[in-house]
C-alpha cells in the first residue's frame, strides 16, 4: 500500500518515486515529509513481526534512501496503532535449514542498513518493541516513544528460551550501559516508557512521537551540518560495524545451530501457543 504523505510540494524525486513503487507491492512505504526528511513506514498487520520478504523490503528500502542525497534525516515509525514492530516473526524460527539461513541473512543486512546509515536515523515508537523491535530503536540514533504506558520496550528473548545475537546485546550495552543491559538481558525485562527513559534506553517520551520526531528533525538536526553529524556517526559506530562484518558468517552458523536445536524448538513452539493462548482469553 503507498503513503502518499507527501503533504511538502518537494521538487520531484526520482528515487523516492521508485521506492513508493517498491513499496506497494508489501509492507513498508516511504515518503517525503519535508524537504530532506523521510518517513519509513512499516505496516505489516498486526504485529509488524520481521519475516524474511519485511527484513529484505525494509533493507532494500533503506538502501534506496542511502543513495538519495536529497534526504539527510530517516523517521522510522509503524502504522499499527499500539505498535512499532513485535520483533522477530517467530514463525521463521520453525522453517528448514535453507529458509532460516536465508532469514537470518536479511536480518542482518537489516541491522547493517540501519545501524550504519549514513543519515540520522529517529526511531518513532508509537507503540511495543520488543526484542528484535528493539533492535530497530536501538540501531537509530535517537529514539521518541509514546507516554502510552501500554507500550513496552525491550529485550525479552530469554523468555522465549533462546537469548539475543552478541550485536544486538552489544547495542544494549552501548545505549544502557553493561551492567543493566546485562540485568535486562537475562531478565528479559520489557520496560514501559518512564522506565526505558530512566535507564536511556528511549531518548524522550511523548503523546505524539510522530510530531516530537518530525520537530526534532527540522529545528534541531537539521541544524547541525549534515557531513558533521555522519562523521560523528562514524566515530561510535565503525568500530562495531567493521567487527560484525568479520564475524559474520560465524553468527550466521551459531544462529543456525542454536535454533534447531530441539530443546530451542520446544520452547519456541510453548511460547507460540502462549501468544495464542493470550488472544483466545481476550
Ligand atoms: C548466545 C546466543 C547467541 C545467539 C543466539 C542466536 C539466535 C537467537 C536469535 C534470537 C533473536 C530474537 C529476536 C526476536 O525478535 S524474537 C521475537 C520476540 N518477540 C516477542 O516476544 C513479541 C511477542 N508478541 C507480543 O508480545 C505481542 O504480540 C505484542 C506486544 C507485540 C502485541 O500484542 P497484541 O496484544 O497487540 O497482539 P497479540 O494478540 O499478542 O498478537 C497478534 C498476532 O500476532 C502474532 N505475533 C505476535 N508477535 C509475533 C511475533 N514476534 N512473531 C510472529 N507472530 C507474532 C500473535 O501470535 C497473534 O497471531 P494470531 O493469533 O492472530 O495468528
Amino acid at each position: 500500500m503507498i503513503r502518499s504523505a507527501l503533504s511538502y510540494p518537494s521538487k520531484k524525486n526520482l528515487v523516492l518515486q521508485c521506492l513508493r513503487r517498491m513499496s506497494s507491492l508489501v509492507s513498508t512505504s516511504v515518503s517525503e515529509v519535508h524537504p530532506g526528511v523521510a518517513h519509513v513506514t512499516m505496516h505489516s498487520p498486526p504485529v509488524n513481526s520481521l519475516s524474511l520478504s519485511f527484513c529484505q523490503e525494509l533493507s532494500q528500502n533503506l538502501q534506496v534512501i542511502h543513495k538519495d542525497k536529497s534526504i539527510d534525516i530517516i523517521l522510522l515509525q509503524s502504522d499499527i496503532p499500539g505498535i512499532f514492530s513485535a520483533g522477530l516473526d517467530i514463525k521463521e524460527f520453525t522453517q528448514p535449514k535453507e529458509r532460516l539461513m536465508e532469514f537470518w541473512t536479511a536480518f542482518q543486512q537489516l541491522y547493517i542498513d540501519l545501524y550504519g546509515a549514513s543519515q540520522t536515523t529517529i526511531a518513532c515508537m508509537e507503540g511495543s518493541a520488543p526484542a528484535a523491535g528493539c533492535m530497530l530503536a536501538l540501531s537509530c540514533d535517537y529514539r521518541v516513544m509514546t507516554s502510552n504506558t501500554k507500550a513496552k520496550i525491550g529485550l525479552n528473548e530469554s523468555l522465549l528460551g533462546i537469548a539475543a545475537p552478541p550485536w544486538l546485546a552489544q547495542q544494549m550495552m552501548d545505549t544502557v550501559g553493561s551492567r543493566v543491559a546485562e540485568l535486562s538481558l537475562w531478565r528479559g525485562t520489557l520496560y514501559a516508557p518512564e522506565q526505558a527513559l530512566a535507564i536511556g534506553l528511549v531518548d524522550e517520551l511523548h503523546e505524539n512521537p510522530r510530531e516530537r520526531a518530525l520537530e526534532l528533525a527540522v529545528a534541531e538536526f537539521q541544524k547541525i551540518p549534515r557531513q558533521a553529524r555522519a562523521a560523528s556517526k562514524t566515530l561510535t559506530r565503525q568500530k562495531r560495524l567493521k567487527h560484525f562484518h568479520q564475524e559474520r558468517q560465524a553468527d550466521l552458523e551459531h544462529f543456525v545451530n542454536f535454533i534447531t536445536q530441539d530443546a530451542v524448538q520446544t520452547q519456541l513452539r510453548g511460547y507460540l501457543q502462549q501468544l495464542a493462548a493470550k488472544k483466545n482469553k481476550k
